[in-house]
């Protein structure tokens, strides 16, 4: 293993037809780390996987992944990475191992049977190893997917929203896993829609249109948003209200309910503090500062997105 970074790309762009789906993307991922991918549907995630693993070649910009040219080396960089897709692409009437056996066959593996075996072991699939892959729940198909991602001990993880639909206690354990491989010098590159998994990376890149929009820890995605937020509490009956009365005021630019609360937010703290603080007085409400969340700073982010010509209204 090298210090060099995992992939390191400048500018990379792709166009479909006349449309510009990324444009100009930026990245750096250390090695071992858990990198998250975000943005909304359609800005350009996939894409950007693909052509980070070689399977789509980009119409402008260049860099490498895992020390190799995207542009000029894409089969070296192949060979060496694990890539989840969006959607199940196993064998459904193959058993567990019938379809790891399968992918070992693919990648020409040496010790089939040792190496389906180990994977099995560390992704705790061995008891259902005779299972049909069609019988197995969301989660264990996902779990099953990773077995096979990994089975050719790839550097870097390409995950592609693999938890998508799949319940808290499968995605937590799913997480668990992909720590234990970064934990044993995996790199993990891995789009997501979930806040919950954005806060278990090390870094996170948001997308939105196509372009990098923020880029860093979480702490410092939030910072950069330069969001503030308050929060208040009140009668459910006058939480709806609020809500209206404070949307309409200046300096507030989101207002959401959760529950009996209201996460009040604002780019600008003073004008955000002045147009609260008529209702402060109010003696049924409790108002609080508060830490933007990752999610506050994400629709903000989406919303101050400069809307490229042809892209559909938000
Ligand atoms: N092969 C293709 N031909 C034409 N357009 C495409 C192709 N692949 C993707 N697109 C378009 O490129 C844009 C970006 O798609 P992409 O799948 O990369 O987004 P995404 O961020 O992964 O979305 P999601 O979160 O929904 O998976 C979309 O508008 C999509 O329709």
């Amino acid at each position: 293993m090298t210090d060099a970074p995992a992939i390191s790309v400048r500018g990379l762009t792709k166009r479909f037809g006349d449309k510009t789906v990324v444009d100009g993307f930026d990245l750096d991922v250390a090695r071992g780390q858990i990198h998250g991918f975000l943005g909304p549907n359609g800005s350009g995630k996939t894409t950007t996987i693909r052509m980070l693993c070689g399977l789509l070649v980009p119409d402008g910009g260049s860099g490498t992944c895992l020390g190799r040219d995207i542009l000029t080396e894409a089969w070296e960089i192949k060979r060496r990475v694990g890539y989840m897709t969006q959607r199940f692409s196993l064998y459904e009437d193959l058993t567990i191992r019938e379809n790891l056996d399968f992918v070992a066959r693919l990648y020409d593996l040496d010790r089939r049977r040792e190496t389906v075996d180990r994977a099995l072991d560390r992704l705790r699939l061995a008891k259902r190893s005779g299972q049909l892959a069609g019988t197995l729940s969301g989660g264990w198909k996902q779990r099953l997917a990773l077995a096979a991602c990994v089975l050719h001990e790839p550097e870097l993880l390409l995950l592609d929203e693999p938890t998508a639909g799949v319940d808290p206690k499968a995605r937590r354990e799913f997480w668990d896993e992909i720590h234990t491989l970064a934990e044993g010098g995996m790199t993990v590159l891995v789009s997501t829609h979930y806040m919950d998994e954005a806060e278990r990376c090390h870094r996170i890149a948001y997308l939105a249109y196509g372009r990098l929009l923020a880029v860093g820890t979480v702490a410092e995605v939030i910072a950069h948003s330069g969001l503030s937020t308050w929060h208040v509490s009140g009668p459910e009956r006058r939480i709806g209200t609020l809500a209206r009365d404070l949307a309409a005021r200046p300096g507030v630019e989101m207002v959401a309910p959760f529950g009996a609360t209201l996460h009040v937010s604002g780019s600008q703290a003073a004008a955000l503090a002045e147009a609260i603080a008529p209702f402060r007085a109010e003696p049924d409400l409790a108002w609080s500062a508060a830490k933007p969340s990752l999610e506050d700073a994400f629709i903000h982010l989406m919303a101050e997105a400069p809307v490229p010509s042809g892209a559909p209204s938000r």
